[in-house]
């Protein structure tokens, strides 16, 4: 047979796990990447390869080009047009076309999300050309009523996982929160109230990134999870084009915030009846970061409005394979995450305060070759990037106070008055007084900008040194303090999530 000759085979994708290589393949083919597994913490980074589209699959000309060896965790590429030139990569984890949702949610999901639970950030990612699956092992939800079964991808099992998590933990209080924003074309924009265009990305004083004026929803279950997710999908960008034809044209983040309040039992003799108290909350923040695919303007047919979409696209992408390359040369110094709002937004996955997972979505026809060898490129590189996830153990005065602040944000934004209250500085009466029915306490708490002020913050300090007078176990308490103070916040911030699912809207 000639090299290059085209013929149809069906087995290549779908194949079930094997340690044998296809027969066409040589016993020990070339291998210029090969990463061993180490307890390192650094960017897992998983392979999911679709199976043939019907219309691939009736093709007489498909050529197998991806060979995926999930029991090795390999994917060996034939080069094109050549018999003799395979290049074979070895990742953390490799599935084939068929790997469940279940599978891919196991090996490339669960341990982040437990991670999460645990107070730590995590990020689930999944990068890959268009048409790939990206979608598809993310945010895929199918519901069928007939047979009582669902299938679905990462976002909606990870939320299940959760809230199942939480309602069988009973020595923790979870308040369990989502957002849901798209880059399109560099705005960030939030899908469960599009009115508001054009976030901005801020930094908290301890270095971490978040969206200011972003809605935060709490949610009770995975019902609330997923009619927020339709809701946001109504108002995500997508469209037809010749590769997907319900092809993404933004990058959308579902981010989960899973606060978990950890407690002092007061009267250890009874430990069923024992008083308790808040020690403080650990705080794990969930990315999960659905990319558009990198597209080529010629195959994809994209003219006017879907090809300027496009060459944003592969902007941030570009931009995203460069802050990965920075990262994982420990000899650059600079790495540029603020080329793009993508970056920017991702800088704690890529090498930060963050245990990061990266799903590489391939499609295996030979017609992506090219895109194929690219993205299974980027995943190498993304293994040599280094992470640093802290515990988030926050006190829990200040994770209120951080509530209150955001609120405060979004709703000034809301009302127009962001720049008024800036220089003129807001009435910490009245201001309190909108939110809560105690206002004249918790004013004595916020300062003008609704942060805790500093004489309240040294107040609360002081008396949490003190020691309590709780009994025996009266070493064991050490956040006691500030108890009135916590409570009157809790009611300020509380106030702030009536009736918050009626508020989102659809375009
Ligand atoms: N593992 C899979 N099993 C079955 N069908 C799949 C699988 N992966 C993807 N598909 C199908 O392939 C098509 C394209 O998938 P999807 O929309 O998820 O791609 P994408 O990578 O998100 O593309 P884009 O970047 O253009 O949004 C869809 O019809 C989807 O249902």
């Amino acid at each position: 047979m000639n090299p290059g000759q085209c013929f149809k085979r069906s087995i290549i994708h779908g194949a079930p796990p094997s340690d044998k290589p296809p027969p066409d393949m040589p016993p020990s083919p070339h291998k210029s990447h090969f990463l061993q597994n180490s307890d390192n913490e650094r960017v897992k980074v998983t392979v999911r390869s679709r199976p043939l589209t019907k219309a691939e699959e009736s093709r007489e000309d498909v050529i197998p080009v991806v060979f995926v060896n999930p029991d090795k965790s390999t994917v060996t590429v034939r080069r094109k047009g050549s018999f003799v030139d395979y290049t074979e990569f070895k990742f953390d984890a490799v599935l084939g076309a068929s790997a469940t949702q279940a599978d891919v949610y196991a090996v490339a999901a669960q341990p982040i999300v437990l991670d999460v639970l645990e107070g730590y950030n995590g990020t689930i990612m999944a990068y890959g050309q268009t048409g790939a699956g990206k979608t598809y092992t993310l945010a895929d939800v199918v519901i069928n009523d007939a047979i009582q079964s669902r299938v679905e991808g990462i976002i909606p099992r990870s939320a299940a996982n959760i809230f199942e998590y939480a309602s069988n933990d009973k020595n923790h209080e979870y308040h369990i929160s989502m957002s849901y924003i798209q880059i399109y074309m560099e705005t960030i924009q939030d899908l469960l109230n599009p009115e508001t265009t054009n976030l901005q990305i801020r930094e908290a004083e301890d270095g971490g990134i978040f969206i200011a004026g972003v809605h935060e929803i709490e949610v009770k279950s995975l019902e609330d999870v997923v009619t927020l997710l339709m809701l946001g999908d109504c108002n995500r960008q997508c469209a037809f084009t010749k590769l997907n034809a319900h092809s993404s044209r933004s990058h959308a983040i579902v981010i989960i915030t899973v606060e978990k309040k950890t407690f002092s039992l007061l009267d250890s003799t009874n430990s069923s009846e024992g008083r308790r108290i808040s020690k403080g909350i650990l705080v794990g923040k969930l990315f999960l970061v659905d990319l558009a695919g990198s597209e080529r303007l010629k195959k994809s047919g994209s003219e006017g409005l879907r090809a300027v979409e496009a060459m944003s696209v592969n902007m941030s992408l570009t931009a995203l394979g460069k802050c990965i390359s920075a990262r994982a040369d420990p000899s650059i110094t600079h790495v540029p995450f603020r080329d793009s709002k993508l970056t920017r937004l991702l800088q704690e996955s890529l090498g930060g305060n963050t245990k990061t997972s990266l799903i590489i979505n391939i499609a295996p026809c030979c017609d992506h070759i090219q895109e194929t060898l690219s993205s299974l490129k980027f995943g190498i590189r993304a293994m040599k990037v280094g992470s640093r996830a802290i515990l988030n153990f926050e006190e829990e005065f200040r994770v209120l106070n951080r509530h209150l602040q955001e609120n405060t944000q979004s709703k000034d934004k809301q009302a127009g008055n962001d720049t008024k209250s800036h220089n003129q500085g807001v009435n910490p009466e009245s201001h309190i007084d909108a939110q809560t029915n105690s206002g004249s306490k918790c004013s004595n708490i916020l300062d003008h900008k609704g942060k805790v002020s500093r004489r309240a913050e040294r107040n609360i300090l002081k008396k949490s040194t003190k020691e309590p007078d709780f009994g025996q176990d009266s070493k064991d308490v050490s956040v006691n303090c500030g108890e009135e103070e916590i409570r009157e916040l809790q009611r300020a911030y509380k106030k702030h999530y009536v009736d918050e699912l009626q508020n989102v809207q659809v375009k």
